[in-house]
């Protein structure tokens, strides 16, 4: 891509994994409604490509997305338990702010953080714990309603709704990425829900870039690694959009501890 990706909420933990493992290969323009400290940006990013700004701010996005290709949208208040007022504003008027200044500035597509959370009400007291574990056969695919598990998870569904009507009325691109569970160096410990939907940091990186690159109208994938645990199917974003997850939390113990280095001290 020729033109710069605008990537929201880059001072973020998923905005950093997607700058160490792809930060070389775009031309980025960075916002968050915070500084960004020096050490995490990607070489080749000088203070010029940094926007301070609220996603609610019509006037800063508007500048921000001014000429650029592409939008990671990430920024937002990513607490399952925030409150309403938080996500009103931070994920919906937020979303609602960079869609509409992407759309008119022609931007080509929008890649948008959904979350696990627009459908954690499928985690049914009858299903559960079983659908955490590998032998289950219980899997969300994407075609699903929305089922959210919180006011955070109704505010990704609607972000994701958004989504689509920018899609349907000025034609952009876009794909909404229900991301599970990022978490660096290993899945989240003695978590069984956080094990099924672990996203490693470099198949994260991966499949932004691959949003960034595939061609598509509208879609809703799970962003998890192929774990063997899994309750989301990773078959669309394969399809679709080429994603080729090479990390699986069936690699290490409930503990976290990466089964090689354990077996090799036994
Ligand atoms: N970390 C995870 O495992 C998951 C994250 N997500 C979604 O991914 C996105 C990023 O999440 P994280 O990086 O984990 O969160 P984070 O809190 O680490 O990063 C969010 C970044 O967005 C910025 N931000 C927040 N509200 C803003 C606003 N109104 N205007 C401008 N900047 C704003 C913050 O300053 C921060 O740098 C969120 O939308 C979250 O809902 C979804 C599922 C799982
Ligand atoms: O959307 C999100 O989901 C993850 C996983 O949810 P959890 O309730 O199992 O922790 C969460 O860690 C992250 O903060 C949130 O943005």
């Amino acid at each position: 891509m020729d033109e710069p990706v605008l990537l929201t909420g880059a001072g973020g933990r998923v905005g950093r994994a997607i700058l160490a493992g792809i930060g070389e290969a775009y031309d980025w323009r960075l916002l968050d409604r915070e500084p960004l400290a020096e050490e995490h940006l990607p070489s080749g990013v000088g203070a010029d490509d940094v926007v301070v700004a609220d996603v609610t701010d019509e006037e800063g996005v508007r500048e921000a997305v001014a000429g650029v290709g592409a939008v990671v949208h990430l920024a937002g208040d990513p607490r399952p338990n925030a409150p309403w007022d938080s996500v009103l504003s931070n994920n919906i008027d937020g979303t609602q702010t960079v869609l509409a200044a992407a759309a008119e500035a022609g931007v080509d597509r929008v890649v948008f953080a959904s979350s696990n959370h627009a459908v954690g009400a499928y985690e049914t007291d009858d299903r559960t714990p079983d659908m955490y574990r590998k032998d289950d056969e219980f899997r969300l695919n994407g075609t699903e309603l929305p089922r959210p598990s919180n006011l955070y998870g109704v505010s990704k569904a609607a972000g994701e709704t958004l989504g689509r009507y920018y899609h349907d009325h000025h034609d952009v691109s876009v794909a909404c990425v229900r991301i599970g569970n990022l978490t660096k160096g290993h899945p989240p410990k003695e978590y069984e829900r956080g094990q099924a939907m672990w996203l490693s940091h470099r198949d994260c990186a991966h499949l932004f870039d691959r949003c960034l690159r595939a061609d598509y109208d509208y879609e809703i994938v799970y962003g998890i690694s192929d774990n063997d645990r899994k309750y989301y199917s990773i078959e669309r974003a394969r399809d679709v959009l080429g994603y080729d997850p090479q990390d699986n939390s069936a690699d290490y113990t409930f503990g976290g501890e990466p089964k090689g280095e354990v077996e090799s001290r036994q």
